[in-house]
């Protein structure tokens, strides 16, 4: 189909259409006028056709009132001779009456068939004709509804539908008759048949209608337009209308309505009530009233076809020329379509490029967030996480889906659990970067330190749109940090002076300790060298062969002596290490010392005493035999001589016994200082015990020298000793002996020198002896 015949068919078919619609639509709005338009034309002639009804009715109610007012019905005269066995006066009895009625129900222009005249109790007086009267079949009528209004009201009063006293459906008009009195004597009756009342509404009278019915009050039919055939034997039955109905309902004297019979035909008609109470109803089929109005119908529905055609065609003449316009401009159209769509296939083209690149970049930041070392979270404006990458959930071993939320959370160690939570959350509030340390629970089941370091983070917009954050397993460093803080806290609550030098061996640091022990402050220390300590007690060497030992074996421990700042001395047991720093060269050293100068001083008293008299502070005999030893092996050494004078004073007891043991012991001393005070530095002299000395003499020349000096100190001895106020003098003995000339054995040396004193002792004393090998043998 072109473009031409489509715009065409788009306008001939709803053209089409829509005179198909008017076609239906005015045939129903023209049936709807056409009932409207009869109902009015018609609704007069109703009207008129009821005002013909009532007028007859009028007439036959006059005739009665007027017979009535005539003298024959001023009184009843034979009232005694009523017998209801005959129905009230015999036929030739009050015949004044009979002859008026006889000439009344003559008259052609009326409806009454039967006439009666009734007693005040409701019993006939009389009914004509007679032979009526004589076969009536009720006699009293004092129930009827129409004579007890009549009595009542005392005035004319016409009947709804009954059944006359003669058997025949009927109406009655009742006239009561009241006499100069005033009293109601009689009721006249005029019975008019329903088949009378028929004729009123006989075809002729009701035309162009198709069909009449009269209702009573009661809703009874009366008559109808079929009944004029029927004659009196029209069928006194209940009318069900739905016009009735309406005007029940409506309240309204006239009504007009259409309905459907049962039958399926259609019908319109009217309700008029009389004022007798009875209801005229009027009616015709819809059929017959709107094929008087099909030709106007077909001619407005035609006109408004050909109105819509014209109007069509027209529009389907300006369409055209407007498509033809448009096929131009669709032309055009196309064209700039074509170029256009050159233009968007290279832009998506361009664009798809571009998509494909930015693809690629985010798979490749996509991948680099998932599979970045650090575990990467991220969350939203709620503050609930909803992403976590590769990492986080591989260290987890956990899904996505159990972390998200609030799932992270169970990861984290109890007791971080909650100063976690609540720091987060109170940065999140105030949009603030934060960093954080917390125990995560690796999948197998470990708990590790993360550094959590997270920060806000904005769309395009600058609008804030979460958090992002990323976790490090810092667990070493934590457990170095820990660690440094142990070492930190021992170093800080050490006992022991602690100094760290660099590799230069400028000191970097000390603790308490070292300030407690050397008495420098950590400012006084730092920059110096462990030097400020050197108390000149150890040489120069002594510190250099400690440096190269700790430089070669990496560490060195032993006893040292150094200086306070306030001078005192102190020994001090010092380990100095080297500690390692960065490929394998020394970074630090490390200086660890206690104080031991008590130590040391113990160490030296318990020397002491093993090597010296306690009394006379000169050596024992044990440092004595060392002493000897020593000297032999020098003197062999040297080849030098060796002088062992073994001296007892004289007399010492008789001291003792004078003055005492205290005085004995200063005397003991003053000679050991006296005799220290005689001999070289390089001299011995040692107390055996009591008074006995010994006296070593190195490096002599010739014997003669050692004995000047035993000489020298025996003369010492003889020098008088200030005791208690009193001069006391004792003397000396000795014996000398020398090597290597009188042995090389210590012992036997001695021993020699035993025997040489001993000798003098015998000899009188205050005298010294050489060993003589003679001699000593007697
Ligand atoms: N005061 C004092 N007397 C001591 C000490 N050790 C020993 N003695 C006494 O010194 C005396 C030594 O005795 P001796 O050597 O016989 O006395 P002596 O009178 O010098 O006699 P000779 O040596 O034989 O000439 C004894 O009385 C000891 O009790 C001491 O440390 N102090």
């Amino acid at each position: 189909m072109t473009r031409k015949q489509k715009i065409m068919f788009a306008f001939a078919m709803p053209a089409l259409v829509a005179v198909a619609a008017v076609w239906l639509l005015v045939g129903r709005w023209h049936e709807q006028l056409a009932i409207e338009r009869w109902s009015s034309d018609h609704r007069a002639l109703v009207e008129s056709i009821a005002r013909v009804i009532e007028q007859e009715l009028a007439n036959d109610d006059e005739l009665l009132a007027f017979t009535a007012r005539l003298p024959e019905f001023s009184s009843l005269s034979a009232v005694d001779r009523v017998r209801p066995a005959i129905n009230g006066i015999p036929g030739d009895v009050d015949v004044g009456k009979r002859r008026v009625l006889d000439a009344l129900l003559a008259g052609a222009n009326h409806h009454i068939a039967v006439a009666a005249v009734l007693l005040p109790n409701g019993d006939h007086y009389l009914a004509h004709p007679y032979k009526v009267q004589r076969s009536l079949r009720k006699y009293n009528l004092a129930d009827r509804a129409y004579f007890r209004e009549a009595t009542r009201t005392r005035s004319r009063t016409v009947s709804d539908s009954i059944i006359g006293a003669d058997g025949i459906p009927a109406v009655v008009i009742d006239i009561p008759l009241i006499n100069r009195e005033g009293e109601l004597f009689a009721h006249l009756a005029g019975v008019v048949p329903l088949g009378h009342l028929s004729k009123m509404v006989g075809q002729a009278q009701i035309a162009p209608f198709d069909h009449a019915m009269l209702v009573d009050g009661q809703g009874l039919l009366i008559g109808h337009s079929l009944g004029e055939a029927a004659g009196d034997a029209v069928e006194r039955r209940k009318v069900a209308h739905p016009l009735l109905e309406k005007m029940r309902i409506s309240g309204q004297r006239t009504e007009f309505a259409v309905w459907s019979e049962a039958s399926g035909s259609e019908w319109l008609g009217f309700a008029h009530r009389l004022d007798s109470g009875w209801t005229l109803i009027l009616s015709r089929r819809l059929d017959e009233v709107m094929a008087e109005y099909a030709t106007a119908t077909r001619q407005i529905t035609a006109l408004v076809a050909v109105i819509l055609l014209l109007t069509g065609s027209i529009g389907l003449i300006i369409a055209i020329r407007v498509t033809r316009r448009w096929e131009a401009a669709d032309q055009e159209l196309l064209a700039a379509r074509d170029g256009l769509e050159k233009r968007v296939a290279e832009r998506t083209a361009d664009l798809t490029e571009s998509q494909e690149k930015l693809r690629q970049s985010n798979d490749f930041y996509l991948t680099v967030l998932e599979h970045f070392p650090a575990m990467i979270w991220r969350s939203g404006l709620d503050a609930r996480c909803d992403y976590f990458n590769a990492t986080w959930l591989e260290f987890r071993g956990r899904s996505l889906a159990q972390e998200v939320g609030e799932g992270w959370v169970e990861g984290v160690h109890p007791d971080d659990r909650e100063r976690c939570v609540s720091d987060y959350l109170r940065d999140f509030e105030a949009r603030r970067a934060f960093s954080m340390e917390y125990r995560l629970q690796r999948r197998d089941g470990q708990y590790r330190w993360i550094l959590d370091v997270g920060r806000p983070f904005f769309d395009l917009d600058g609008q804030f749109a979460g958090y992002l954050g990323a976790c490090f397993d810092v667990s070493e460093r934590h457990d170095a940090a820990e660690q440094l803080s142990l070492t930190a806290s021992v170093f800080s609550h050490a006992r022991e002076g602690i100094l760290i030098t660099d590799a230069e061996g400028i000191i970097v640091d000390v603790n308490a300790a070292f300030t407690t022990i050397t008495g420098y402050s950590r400012a006084d220390a730092l920059g110096q060298t462990p030097a400020i300590l050197m108390a000149g007690h150890q040489s120069q060497e002594c510190y250099d062969a400690m440096w190269a030992t700790v430089k070669q074996n990496g560490d060195w421990q032993g006893d040292i002596w150094n200086r306070k700042k306030n001078g005192e001395l102190y020994a001090e047991l010092l380990t100095f290490s080297a500690v390692p720093g960065e490929d394998d060269r020394t970074g630090h050293y490390l200086g660890i010392f206690s104080d031991i100068t008590l130590h040391k001083e113990h160490e030296k008293r318990l020397e002491k005493l093993a090597h010296f008299d306690l009394l006379t502070d000169l050596p024992n005999r044990a440092l004595l035999n060392d002493r000897l030893h020593m000297s032999i092996a020098a003197a062999r050494r040297k080849e030098t001589r060796l002088a062992i004078c073994l001296l007892d004073l004289d007399g010492f007891k008789a001291v003792n016994d004078r003055f005492g043991h205290a005085c004995g012991d200063r005397l003991l001393v003053e000679f050991a200082q006296r005799a220290v005070a005689i001999l070289r530095e390089s001299d011995t002299i040692a107390r055996l015990g009591g008074d006995e000395f010994v006296i070593l003499l190195n490096d002599l020349i010739d014997i003669e020298q050692g004995l000047e000096v035993v000489e020298r100190v025996l003369d010492a001895a003889r020098r008088s000793y200030e005791l208690d106020g009193e001069l006391v003098g004792v003397s000396g003995s000795a014996g000398i002996t020398v090597f290597p000339d009188d042995g090389a054995d210590p012992e036997v040396l001695l021993r020699h020198a035993d025997q040489a004193m001993y000798l003098a002792k015998r000899e009188g004393c205050n005298r010294y002896f050489l060993f003589d090998p003679l001699r000593a043998a007697e």
